[in-house]
């Protein structure tokens, strides 16, 4: 087959329109009634986040806690967003008449490596919805991922009394990510102008929402839904290693020393970021010329961003916003 995706994928800009009173693209919400009547169950783990949060680090930490030791050949084959499915997202099929941009990336790379020997038959036929990549996850437990605020989630995870894992990363840096992120993902809406970006996070005009709204909304049901474990990118850069342990804590696993040691090693930025089964390079809709998804790895890069006045706005916007003293997020380490 000889598409090129990177070229069929240009017009896929979506417009930010307001569902449910957060900010959303469609590519997020065509599929609302499906995956709002997902089934999660019990032992189903939801990691949580507001974009450009630690998504992608904490997964991978999870898969290698849970399947490194007996499936290791899930690394190094499948990428991070089919072994832990993105729920929410739904890309039109090329059966639809459309052009799947997911669909596309699989057919493009069924003619260059031998997907098909792969034990999963969830690859066949193509998926194009994250909901339908969850239902035939194959693991126990299942991962998975979403960016959605906490009164979007689906009611099965509630009421399955599922452990949700909830990432949060300070506003500065999770902006300038965001930011990065926007310009280099045709999926994503443009990102325009710093200056304009900068105003319009504030505002809550991103997808997804206000990152207030969302870490706010987390951290209140945190106080009445005990299976939440908050935790933040920035500790996760300051040591690794413990909040491995816990996480084990929190998943009732016991990893002895030298595998969490090894898992801490193994999910580094470096490693990471040159890692094609975790770096999502083999997602056409992201072009790393513009900026590689795994960018800088860094607390406190929103200094290379923000100029003195902005960082003035952001400090008294966030004052009148970020009101519970019990939420406090480090910009610097
Ligand atoms: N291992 C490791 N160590 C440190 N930092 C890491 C790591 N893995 C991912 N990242 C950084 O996380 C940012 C991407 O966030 P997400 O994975 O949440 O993105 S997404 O919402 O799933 O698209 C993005 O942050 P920025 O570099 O600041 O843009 C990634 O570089």
């Amino acid at each position: 087959m000889s598409l090129n995706p990177k070229k069929t994928i240009l017009s896929f800009r979506p417009e930010l329109f307001d569902f449910h009173g957060v900010s959303m693209t469609h590519y997020f919400t065509d599929n609302w009634e499906n995956v709002q009547n997902f089934q999660a169950r019990p032992d189903d783990i939801l990691i949580a986040t507001y974009p450009k949060a630690g998504t992608t680090w904490v997964s991978q930490i999870l898969d290698l806690l849970y399947f490194g030791q007996t499936c290791p050949e899930r690394q190094n084959n499948i990428p991070i967003y089919e072994r832990v499915p993105f729920l929410e997202i739904a890309i039109p099929s090329l059966d639809s008449g459309y052009q799947s941009v997911i669909s596309l990336w699989l057919y493009y790379h069924v003619s260059c490596f031998p997907y098909q020997s792969f034990p999963y038959s969830m690859f066949t036929p193509p998926p194009h919805a994250g909901k339908d990549l969850a239902d035939k996850l194959p693991t126990t437990p299942r991962l998975i991922k979403t960016h959605f605020p906490v009164q979007f989630v689906p009611k099965s995870f509630w009421e399955q009394n599922c452990r949700i894992i909830y990432v949060a990363r300070n506003a500065k840096d999770n902006m300038v990510s965001f930011f990065h992120f926007d310009r280099m993902n045709v999926i994503q809406p443009e990102a325009g102008e710093w200056d304009n970006y900068f105003h319009r996070f504030l505002e809550g005009q991103m997808v997804f929402g206000s990152w207030y709204d969302h870490v706010n909304g987390w951290w209140k049901k945190k106080q009445n839904y005990s299976n939440i474990h908050y935790m933040f990118y920035e500790d996760m850069i300051e040591d690794t290693e413990r909040e491995i342990d816990k996480l084990c804590s929190f998943l009732g696993l016991s990893r002895s020393a030298e595998e969490k040691k090894m898992i801490s090693g193994g999910v580094q930025f470096d490693k990471m970021k040159k890692n094609e089964m975790a770096n999502y390079s083999t997602l056409p809709v992201m072009d790393f010329k513009i900026s590689p998804f795994m960018r800088k790895g860094k607390v406190g890069d929103w200094k290379n961003h923000f100029t003195v006045a902005q960082n003035e706005v952001f400090d008294e916007d966030y004052k009148k916003k970020m009101k519970d003293p019990t939420l406090q997020f480090p910009t610097e380490i």
